[in-house]
């Protein structure tokens, strides 16, 4: 199950992005928003990140105008680890190399092309592990201690 958030800057490119995935048999669980009301985008990152944590979602994507605030906020959550991509190598190698659990991106400054192939290149990429786990490992030590 793949969870999905957005401000009111993003709820747009995130409604594609759901369309897309259930037109390919993906499930998605929508924690919205729906509308161009004006939001807080912590409160859907942090929606997002929690069900990941529980396990209820493997995975998220998260949309605002540009994608930084909402990547930003997700990143302060233990156990996230927030990708903001505008390109499908990033896309790939930040699977492989981060195993990112969250995929970000900015409605306002990418087209809907792009982030579908951004979308489909992240979810069909694998964590690589190897000498990169070393590096995750010591990302958790960062959220423990703030210190490696
Ligand atoms: O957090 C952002 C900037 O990095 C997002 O782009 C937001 O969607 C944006 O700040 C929302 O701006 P608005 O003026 O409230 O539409």
């Amino acid at each position: 199950m793949i969870a999905l958030g957005a401000d009111h800057g993003g709820y747009q490119l995130k409604n594609a992005i759901k369309k897309h995935l259930e037109s390919k048999g993906i499930a998605c669980k929508d924690f919205g928003t729906n509308s161009a009301d004006s939001v807080d985008y912590p409160n859907y990152a942090l929606a997002v990140a929690n069900s990941i944590k529980s396990g209820e979602c493997t995975e998220g994507i998260l949309c605002c105008g540009t994608g930084v605030g909402i990547s930003i906020a997700a990143n302060k959550i233990d156990g996230i680890r927030a990708a903001l991509v505008g390109d499908v190598f990033t896309a790939k190698l930040t699977k492989e190399h981060n195993n990112s659990n969250v995929l970000c991106l900015g409605e306002r400054v990418i087209g809907q092309g792009l982030a579908l192939m951004i979308v489909d290149t992240w979810l069909e990429a694998g964590y690589a592990g190897a000498h990169h786990q070393k590096r995750l490992d010591l990302l958790v030590e960062l959220e423990k201690n703030q210190s490696c």
